[in-house]
């Protein structure tokens, strides 16, 4: 190889110059100067040795690393043009000649190249070789396959003009001149850096050419593949597919950083590491869509939710990832796979010793009712019955199922058997069913295959039409905890929907899949959470639900819900395919009928739970509720005690509904309050007092906390013993002063107040004042205590009744004189107190009268007397409802004899528990004269002689 020395010139990166090449730089003014000294000192043109830099730098000399080749490359011109930046204020073109090399290239002999234009050793490669003919080739090939992509892909004619022209060059040129069409093609494409140096760095022809084939190869096809996609993404696809597109890319790109991190990891010996479920998303989402496909696969086949998932799996897979069609398509079908199908294998029930066929099947579902409540005999006795129904009739569908079966087994055998052409033969695999082929051959004539044409392999199962049981009753009379011991008798799955509030259709029956995050309702979301079609469904509340709007009519999906004939092709509007709902046992409850509408009413069955007395609660409370309490604050019964008269105290005094919830919180109360005396004890944690002789005992209290000295100062705290027991008088400390304490005492015998028995919204009976008070004025009447119109057509009915009989009661001297009249003209003001509450109906007709009565004549009756009962304008009293509630509201509220109808008898009889009839006296009255007297007392009311006659005749 010849060797000399040029002066080397820096290219800045990536600047490279190749051989036959040209082009023009700007250069410092040291260098600019450096070169001009240069042309000055040659005759001819200088040459240089312009060497390329390896990688990008900050611009200071100690960093560049240089090349190991460059081109010895003429200084065709050097210029200053005036309005050149003052930095670079020099343009030099140059041309490359041939390849050199720096020979053994010392980072301190290029300390100053920015500045200098040093002077280096280099040495010229010897004389190419001709390449071999099939190098050429293949390099020709590729550099016309790269000329045509890039005279297509310009813009300018004059371009493609250029390349075109290069092109028939090309085709035209020698073996030996073809390495020299190698440096000018690739100086003249626009090509990396890398790609550049790397032929720079290729003296040898036979290499250099192979090596530019495969970069030439390779710049067509991403330009090909480049212009076909943006051409495509231009030219056809929807946005949407653009972002697809895109997301593939991203998704691509992501695969193969990881796969990058994952072979450093493990590559430096790291191995895998802890993986997380957040990794990994690719493997994920295959997995969920294979779990989906696994889903729609296991569906009864011909069945419709079958055909609709199989459709929208079809869409699915046609709509790009990512994009929010996928997403509504991808949920919809997780929800529609998720539903438990009849006939799917998570719809069927686990057979187990609690199944209804079990013998002792009844017996269990009793000691089951027994062992969840007290009490409420006929209601259990009510519920056993419901489940003998239930389980006779799962029992009969089983059978009828099995025997159906068995007709279509032996159907499908005997079609086997008795080919029905003659001389042909039937073959099969032995199963029929549907989807398996059957080949029909007569006489070694092979017919096409056809498909046995069969019914849907859905099993069926009949639906177990029962009543629809409606439980009702005041709240915490263990409504919604009956309908949970019915699912555990059945060993169903049990799901609770609260109907309270539910003002939209569209709950109950989902919205379509038109709207913006729509979803399937309360039905579908309730079944995929049980996981089986035969679920116990409690509908709770449906008193509460709204009543017709503008968002439709919740009532009336629940008809087609509740309804036997309809509710096997219940169509919810998300799911869009009919779901059989006749396997459900649908529980309602409600804590009043008031609300319900009647074609609702008339598809269940009345179960009424009426409230407990205080006998009943306290042994709730001591079988049920305490225990429960104990167990949920994690003590038990070895840690406390409540004594009798404290539990008692705390069903009397400190709650007084119908039910036993507040009963339940307030032993909770007692409970959490042992509980952290407890936890106090066992931690020793009678925290120490401040320092000695510094606190001077004062308080009780403080004495019987810590240990004191012989001098009255505290020396340390005093261990407090642990006390299981609650006693009665504890209780204030505990549960605070108690709410219904003395309210008896309160309760004042006054002229013109009577008490009245009411049903409150809950369905909770108590006691009602019924106030009245004369006022100066005309003689009219005045109700107030938001009261409805038959309540106030009662007060004035009983207003009449009173004018009409005010001379027999001696409250006037004559028959026409009018009461409010004489002596002085008087207006009644009638109030029934809780104004806020909406009150209504006819019962509170002999309280009004008995009220004005005492008003009247300065009568007055007892605070331990209530009443109730409808008036007529002749003085009957007929019979009212809620008699239950109303006598125990009663007996709740201290009031030891109420006034009822005669016709009431019967429910006192049958509903009234035994204990509260031997407490409370009963007054069964026909007449308003009858209550007068019981209310007053006999003897009491000073009646005319006359009165008693009419009365009579009447
Ligand atoms: N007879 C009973 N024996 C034992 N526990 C009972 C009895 N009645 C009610 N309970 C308990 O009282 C609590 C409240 O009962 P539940 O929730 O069933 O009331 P509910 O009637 O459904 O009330 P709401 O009308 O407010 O829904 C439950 O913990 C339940 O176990």
């Amino acid at each position: 190889m010849a060797s000399s020395k040029l002066p080397v010139l820096v290219l800045p990166h990536p600047l490279i110059l190749l051989p036959a090449s040209r082009f023009t730089m700007p250069v410092s003014k040291e260098i600019g100067e450096a070169l001009l000294a240069l042309i000055e000192e040659s005759d001819t043109l200088p040459v240089v040795a312009a060497i390329p830099i390896v990688a990008p730098t900050t611009g200071t000399s100690d960093e560049i690393v240089l090349a190991e080749w460059g081109t010895a490359a003429r200084v065709l011109r050097l210029v200053k043009p005036a309005s050149r930046n003052p930095r670079q204020p020099y343009l030099v073109s140059l041309h490359g000649l041939t390849r050199v090399r720096l020979l053994a290239p010392k980072a301190e002999a290029f300390a100053t190249v920015f500045t200098e234009l040093v002077q280096h050793d280099i040495e010229y490669p010897p004389t190419e070789k001709v390449p071999s003919r099939e190098t050429v080739d293949k390099f020709k090939q590729s550099a016309l396959r790269l000329l045509d992509r890039l005279a297509r892909d310009a813009v300018q004619q004059s371009r493609k003009d250029g390349y075109h022209k290069i092109a028939s060059m090309l085709e035209d040129i020698t073996d030996a001149r073809a390495p020299w069409m190698a440096d000018l093609l690739m100086g003249t494409v626009n090509g990396e850096h890398s790609d550049k140096l790397a032929i720079l760095s290729a003296p040898e022809a036979e290499v250099r050419l192979k090596l530019i084939t495969e970069i030439f190869l390779k710049q067509a096809s991403i330009s090909e593949v480049s212009k076909k996609i943006a051409s495509a993404v231009d030219e056809s696809l929807s946005k949407q597919q653009k972002e697809f597109f895109l997301r593939q890319q991203l998704a691509a790109i992501q695969r193969e950083l990881h796969s990058l991190q994952r072979g450093v990891s493990s590559s430096s010996g790291s191995g895998e590491g802890p993986t997380s479920e957040l990794d990994d998303d690719e493997q994920h989402e295959a997995d969920d869509m294979a779990d989906l496909k696994r889903k729609i696969e296991a569906m009864a086949v011909g069945s419709e939710e079958r055909k609709m998932g199989v459709r929208e799996w079809r869409r699915l897979k046609r709509i790009p990832q990512g994009s929010v069609e996928n997403g509504v398509i991808r949920s919809y079908l997780e929800w529609l796979t998720s539903i438990p199908w009849p006939g799917s294998a998570a719809s069927q029930p686990t057979s187990d010793a609690h199944s209804v066929k079990a013998r002792n099947f009844l017996v269990a579902a009793r000691a089951q009712l027994d062992s969840d409540h007290f009490g409420l005999e006929k209601i259990k006795k009510r519920l056993i019955e419901y489940l003998a129904v239930v389980r006779l009739k799962e029992m009969n569908a089983e059978r009828e199922a099995q025997e159906e079966e068995r007709r279509a087994k032996a159907e499908a055998a005997a079609a086997t058997s008795a080919p029905s052409v003659p001389g042909a033969s039937a073959q099969n695999d032995g199963k029929s069913g549907e989807g398996k082929a059957l080949v029909v051959r007569e006489k070694n004539i092979p017919l096409p295959v056809q498909q046995i044409p069969t019914k849907p392999l859905r099993p069926t199962k009949k639906p177990v039409k029962g009543p629809i049981l409606l439980f009702v009753g005041p709240p915490g009379t263990g409504k919604t905890s009956l309908g949970q011991s019915i699912a555990k008798a059945l060993n169903r799955p049990f799901q609770r929907i609260s109907l309270g509030g539910v003002r939209d259709e569209a709950e109950i029956r989902g919205h379509r899949r038109t709207y913006v995050a729509s979803g399937p309702g309360l039905i579908v979301q309730a079944l995929r959470k049980a996981g089986r079609s035969d679920v116990v469904m409690l509908l709770d509340e449906i008193d509460k639900i709204g009543q017709s709007n503008f968002h439709g009519d919740p009532g009336a999906a629940l008809l087609e819900v509740l309804d036997p004939e309809q509710n096997h092709t219940f169509n919810d509007h998300y799911i869009n395919v009919p779901i059989d709902l006749s396997q459900i046992l649908f529980i309602c409850t409600a804590n009043s009928l008031e609300t319900i509408s009647a074609p609702l009413l008339d598809r269940c069955e009345i179960i009424q739970l009426s409230g407990y007395t205080y006998d009943e609660k306290m042994h709730i409370a001591r079988r049920f509720l305490l225990p429960k309490q104990l167990r949920s604050n994690g003590l038990d019964e070895s840690h406390i005690r409540i004594t009798e008269p404290a539990l008692l105290h705390i069903v009397t005094r400190y709650t007084r509904e119908a039910g036993v919830r507040s009963l339940e919180r307030a032993i909770g109360g007692v409970v959490r309050y042992k509980a952290v005396e407890w936890a106090e004890y066992v931690d020793g944690q009678y925290g120490p007092l401040p320092v000695k002789a510094t606190v001077a005992v004062t308080s009780e209290q403080r004495l019987d906390d810590v240990a004191i000295d012989s001098d009255g100062v505290v020396i340390g705290p005093k261990k407090k013993e642990y006390e299981r027991v609650v006693e009665e008088h504890e209780l204030e400390g505990i549960l605070g002063i108690a709410r219904w304490d003395g309210e008896e005492k309160e309760r004042e015998e006054r002229r013109g107040v009577v008490y009245g028995l009411v049903v409150m919204g809950q369905g909770e009976g108590g006691i009602l004042p019924v106030e009245t008070i004369a006022v100066p004025g005309t003689g009219r009447l005045k109700l107030t205590g938001s009261l409805g119109d038959v309540i106030k057509e009662s007060g004035e009915l009983a207003l009449s009744w009173v004018k009409t009989h005010a001379y027999d009661l001696c409250i006037t001297h004559t028959r026409a004189q009018d009461p409010l009249k004489v002596p002085d003209p008087i207006d009644i003001h009638l109030h029934l107190p809780a104004g806020a509450q909406k009150k209504d109906g006819p019962s509170a007709g002999i309280a009004m009268t008995c009220a004005f009565v005492s008003l009247l004549t300065g009568a007055r009756v007892p605070t331990h007397i209530a009443m109730t009962g409808e008036i007529t304008l002749r003085g009957r009293v007929t019979p009212v409802g809620g008699i239950k509630e109303k006598v125990l509201g009663a007996h709740r509220a201290q009031v030891t004899k109420v006034i009822l109808p005669w016709g009431n008898r019967k429910d006192v009889e049958h509903d009234v528990a035994l204990e509260i009839r031997n407490e409370m006296e009963f007054v069964f009255v026909r007449t308003v004269r009858e209550a007068l007297e019981a209310a007053f007392g006999k003897g009491s009311l000073a009646w005319r002689r006359e009165a008693l006659i009419l009365e009579s005749r009447l």
